[in-house]
């Protein structure tokens, strides 16, 4: 179908750095108008002149946005908006003046908001970048509950090491005093990046009674932090702009089982302050209520970063930090594992070829020196991604010291002198060979590579972009 046969802007596709909204609207000038305002903003347009074009556009254009006008040549916009609020999109219903029995009627229906006509353009900006916000609320909080139906999937802490036998003792000991009591001793999971804080936590959860109640993970480093609040705590309708409806927050979702505070070290200190509230009361109150609710859920937070020297230097409330960590359990690094790190690589390799129907693995013996004798900064993560990747691209199940690609674990040799030209390429290189590390670890999540690497998104992107690398 010819996007130009539906009456579409000629500007029909452009950046897509932002939503995709779609005008059905019937005054042509002022949809123009519209599109390019919008456009300027970095929004994806599609603009429409009747129910039926905007019936079709959108088998091609899915709208994050749409911009309904009421009365158009083939209907009433009314019909149309359940279907788009049925597909998950935010619906800004715009009516000519003498028409608000309708706006009511779509507010009832799900519309967003409603705008009289004659729209002032920067009212109608406005109006979309709060339905945006109040969208992408609902999101992330549908993404964490979706996370809690997979808790229990695949979790698997392999290690036979005197480390992690001390480990699983204390996860069984732990669940079994947090299991007895009314008020459950909160859980303080450390240690380095990738040795498993997560899994430790699901499986903490498991061992515990009511382990068929939620396990509720909040991921407080990518949750963005004007969202965090309403996330955590949940809100009352009308409680904020965007606010359209009551809605609980994870706390409440978690019932009276886990909720997993990952990252915590990454917590505002504003929200630091009345997780701690919680914590002491035992109560939580949506944003916009006055009723305070119980909270009977356990509380297990993990963290790879030093909670105990940031709260000495103001960075962590100690008051807090003294109340998550009322019982700890410590990751060991993967390097003080010792035999462990032959028996996780061969279960991975194990694991990539099963799932691939490849040749069973066989490690060469230098292949096992050289997985011995590296420091793993990046842990079990970082092993898991080196055997997986090494063992798709090994011949029939072979896997050598080069499939693995380990940075050399021999003592650098002295650089060769090179020109200001091959120095400038050889930094290049090693940035580009970083990022795309970071990001493969992290499955192409931007803010967390950045986070990884200690920089800004921004940062982040402008060096993804300077290198050409896409997600
Ligand atoms: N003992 C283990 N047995 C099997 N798989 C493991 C083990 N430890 C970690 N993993 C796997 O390694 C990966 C990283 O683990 P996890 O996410 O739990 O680390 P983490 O300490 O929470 O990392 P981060 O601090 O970066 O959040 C996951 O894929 C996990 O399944």
């Amino acid at each position: 179908m010819q996007l130009g046969h539906l009456g579409i802007n000629d500007n029909l596709i452009t950046g897509k750095q932002q939503s995709k909204v779609l005008i059905v609207e019937d005054e042509a000038l002022f949809a123009r108008a519209v599109v390019r305002r919008l456009q300027k903003s970095g929004y994806e347009c599609a603009h429409v002149e009747s129910l039926q074009d905007a019936r079709n556009i959108v088998r091609q254009f899915t709208p994050d946005v749409v911009l309904l006008d009421m009365r158009l040549p083939d209907g009433n916009g009314l019909d149309l908006l359940p279907e788009f609020v049925a597909k998950g999109a935010v619906v800004i219903v715009m009516t000519a003046h003498g028409e608000i029995s309708d706006a009511v009627n779509a507010m009832k229906q799900g519309a967003v908001d409603y705008l009289k006509k004659p729209i002032d353009l920067e009212e109608l900006l406005l109006s979309i970048q709060k339905a945006e916000t109040a969208a992408n609320q609902s999101k992330s909080l549908d993404y964490s509950r979706q996370r809690n139906a997979h808790a229990s999937e695949g979790v698997e802490l392999l290690g036979d090491s005197p480390a992690m036998q001390n480990v699983k003792m204390q996860i069984t000991r732990i669940a079994q005093l947090v299991s007895n009591d009314s008020v459950p001793p909160t859980v303080l999971i450390g240690g380095e990046t990738g040795t498993g804080k997560d899994v430790a936590a699901r499986l903490l959860h498991l061992s515990c009674a009511n382990s068929e109640k939620p396990f509720v993970q909040v991921d407080c480093a990518s949750l963005p932090a004007e969202l965090m609040e309403s996330e955590l705590f949940g809100h009352e309708k009308g409680a904020f702009t965007g606010a359209v409806g009551a809605r609980p927050g994870l706390i409440e979702a978690a019932e009276d089982g886990t909720l997993f505070l990952d990252e915590i070290g990454e917590l505002p200190l504003a929200l630091q302050a009345k997780l701690l509230n919680v914590l002491e009361r035992r109560v939580v109150r949506r944003i916009g209520s006055t009723k305070e609710r119980a909270v009977p859920a356990r509380f297990v937070a993990a963290t790879n970063r030093n909670l105990h020297e940031m709260s000495q230097s103001g960075r962590f409330r100690q008051d807090l930090y003294y109340r998550l960590n009322m019982m700890s359990i410590s990751m060991p690094p993967l390097r003080d594992r010792g035999q462990d790190i032959m028996l996780l690589a061969q279960h991975f390799a194990a694991q990539t070829a099963r799932r691939y129907g490849l040749t069973s693995p066989h490690f060469t013996r230098e292949a096992i020196s050289t997985v011995q004798a590296y420091r793993w900064p990046g842990n079990v993560r970082e092993l898991k991604h080196q055997v997986t990747r090494a063992m798709l691209l090994c011949h029939n199940g072979e896997l050598t010291d080069i499939d693995l690609a380990l940075p050399n674990t021999r003592p650098a040799e002295p650089l060769p002198l090179m020109s200001l030209d091959s120095h400038q390429s050889a930094l290049d290189a090693a940035e580009r060979a970083i990022l795309l590390q970071v990001l493969t670890e992290t499955k192409f999540n931007v803010s967390e590579a950045a986070r990884k690497l200690g920089i800004t998104r921004m940062t982040m992107r402008y060096r993804m972009d300077k290198h050409q690398i896409k997600p």
